[in-house]
């Protein structure tokens, strides 16, 4: 697995910004949005293309557009879900399906409660989001569902991860032989003896739609 770290002054600004616990919810969901543009322009650098021959006002030429089947992005519920509409934008072509993942605070064990994807996904390029790698379990989760549906080419896009996670992910891949890359903004320093990242952002589903209880 490929791990791509964003260094940009931009996304270290914004995430600043995010990390902040005094940035209110309407803030917070703006820097979400605008973080996920600038992390999804690297995470589609490997995005498939075609040749197209178009005429311009002045002469023929051979352009580039995207290759079917379009890219199929898969935000993880809830948090993900604040990262897709800054996706979109940049790929407004994508298809989406949606899987609903809740972490137990107590185990730290990841339960699926919703699923919305393609029966078949081999062929199509994957994005998955989910803003926080913590201890791995909801993006290795993910990532299983989407192998065992088939997929085999997949980009995890997140917004903070934490050591841990990389590794419990990278040796889920290395078991399932699926390539796979992680994009993220940060990798932060550790977790913290409740599962959550350290320095962080507190909890992002919270963060953007408030309680969930
Ligand atoms: O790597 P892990 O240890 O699995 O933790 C990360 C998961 O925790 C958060 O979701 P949460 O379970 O809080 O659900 P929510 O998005 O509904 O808040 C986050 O959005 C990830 O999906
Ligand atoms: O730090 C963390 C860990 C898991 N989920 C979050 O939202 N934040
Ligand atoms: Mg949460």
């Amino acid at each position: 697995m490929e791990v791509r770290v964003v260094n940009h002054p931009l996304v270290d600004h914004k995430l600043t910004h995010l990390r902040n616990k005094n940035t209110d919810q309407p803030v917070f969901r703006k820097l979400v949005d605008e973080l996920v543009t600038l992390l999804a322009y690297e995470a589609t650098r490997g995005v498939r293309v075609n040749p197209v021959d178009i005429e311009t006002p002045v002469a023929p030429m051979t352009g580039t557009k995207l290759a079917d089947p379009a890219p199929l992005v898969v935000p993880i519920l809830r948090a993900g879900l604040g990262m897709l509409e800054g996706m979109l934008r940049l790929v407004p072509t994508a298809e989406v399906g949606f899987l609903g993942m809740i972490r137990d605070e107590e185990t730290l064990q990841p339960m699926t409660y919703a699923e919305r994807l393609p029966a078949d996904l081999s062929g199509r390029q994957c994005y998955v989001l989910d803003p926080m790698l913590a201890t791995g379990g909801s993006l290795g989760g993910a990532v299983q569902y989407l192998v065992d549906r088939g997929a085999d080419d997949i980009t995890c896009i997140c917004i903070l991860a934490a050591p841990e996670g990389i590794e419990r992910l990278h040796d889920l891949l290395a078991d399932l032989k699926v390539p796979c890359n992680l994009v993220v903004a940060a990798v932060d320093e550790k977790l913290n003896e409740v599962g959550y990242i350290v320095p962080g952002l507190g909890d992002a589903g919270d963060r953007l739609y408030g309680l969930a209880q």
